[in-house]
C-alpha cells in the first residue's frame, strides 16, 4: 500500500534520515519505534510532504502508482487528508483556537467530500458521538476542550474522511493514561471499521506489543530492524532493540530466558 524506497532526509548541513526502506501493507498497524531524535517524525512528515522547507527528501515513497515525493503541492493536497491523514502529538497545533470545532470539520469536509451543509453537520456530529464525545462539542472552541477530547476530535475528523493510511505521530504522549487508552482503543476500532493502515510512531513498546502487527526500529536515522511484532520483541536481532526492550519494564518478561536471568 505504501512503499518507502531509499528515503533520505537532509538539512543544509547534515543528514537526518539515511537511505531507509520499508513497506506498510493494507490494513496493518505498523509501528516505528526508536530513541528521541532518531528521525521517526521526519520520516512521517516526508510521506505527506510536510517537512520544513529547509529539509530535502530524496528517494521514493510509492502510494498506489504515485511517487509522493515528486507530486506538486496541489496534487499532494488532494491525497493528504482524504487518503492519508495525520494525528499529531501536538494536537493543539492542529486546531485554530478562535474557530469552532464545527468549523474544523467543515474545512475538511468541504475540501474532500461533496455533501450538503445539513449532511455535513449531521455526519460531523455523528463522528463526535462515535468517538465518545457529545454533539454539543461541535459548537465549542478548541480551548474549551481537554487534551484527550481534542485528540478524539482529531480522530473523529480522520474517521469521517476514511483515509487509507493514518499516520499517528506519538498521539498519546501528551495525554494521561486513561485518555491514552481511550485514544488507542479508538484507533484500533477505527482500523477495524475502515480497514485503514496505521503508521504508529511511539516510544512506548507496551502499545506496540498490544496493537502493532509489524515494527521497524530506528536509530540515528537508519532502520536497524524490521519484522513481525512478536519476532522482533521476542527475538531481537540488534543489540539496540534488545536495549529498548530491556528498558521497557513490562516487556522484560517477554523473553523467558531473560526473565530467568539466563541471558542479559
Ligand atoms: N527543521 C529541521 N531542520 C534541521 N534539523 C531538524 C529539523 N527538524 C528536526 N530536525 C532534526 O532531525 C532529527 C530527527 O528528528 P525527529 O523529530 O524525526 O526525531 P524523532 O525520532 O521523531 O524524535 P522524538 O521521538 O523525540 O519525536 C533531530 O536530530 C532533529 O533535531
Amino acid at each position: 500500500m505504501l512503499t518507502v524506497n531509499h528515503l533520505s532526509i537532509a538539512g543544509r548541513q547534515n543528514g537526518i534520515v539515511h537511505d531507509i526502506s520499508f513497506e506498510i501493507h493494507e490494513g496493518e498497524w505498523f509501528a516505528l519505534v526508536g530513541q528521541s531524535g532518531s528521525g521517526k517524525s521526519m520520516t512521517a512528515s516526508a510521506i505527506g510532504q510536510l517537512l520544513s522547507p529547509n529539509l530535502q527528501a530524496t528517494g521514493e515513497i510509492w502510494y498506489e502508482d504515485k511517487n509522493l515525493i515528486t507530486l506538486s503541492s496541489s496534487e499532494m493536497r488532494q491525497i493528504r487528508g482524504k487518503r492519508l491523514s495525520y494525528i499529531f502529538q501536538d494536537y493543539q497545533g492542529s486546531f485554530t483556537p478562535f474557530l469552532t470545532i464545527g468549523y474544523h470539520f467543515e474545512e475538511y469536509q468541504r475540501r474532500h467530500l461533496t455533501l450538503s451543509k445539513t449532511e455535513r453537520i449531521r455526519q460531523a456530529k455523528s463522528a463526535l458521538v462515535s468517538v465518545g464525545l457529545s454533539e454539543e462539542i461541535y459548537t465549542r472552541y478548541p480551548f474549551q476542550l481537554s487534551g484527550g477530547q481534542l485528540q478524539r476530535v482529531s480522530i473523529a475528523i480522520a474517521l469521517l474522511l476514511k483515509p487509507d493510511i493514518l499516520i499517528a505521530d506519538e498521539p498519546t504522549t501528551a495525554l494521561d493514561s486513561v485518555s491514552s487508552f481511550r485514544v488507542l482503543e479508538l484507533l484500533s476500532r477505527m482500523q477495524e471499521e475502515t480497514g485503514c493502515a496505521i503508521l504508529f510512531i511511539t516510544h512506548d513498546l507496551r502499545h506496540v506489543k498490544k496493537y502493532a502487527d509489524r515494527i521497524a526500529v530506528m536509530k540515528d536515522g537508519v532502520i536497524i530492524e524490521t519484522g513481525d511484532k512478536n519476532e522482533v520483541l521476542n527475538h531481537p536481532k540488534h543489540a539496540y532493540t534488545d536495549l529498548l526492550i530491556q528498558s521497557s519494564p513490562s516487556l522484560r518478561s517477554l523473553n523467558p530466558l531473560t526473565f530467568a536471568g539466563v541471558i542479559r
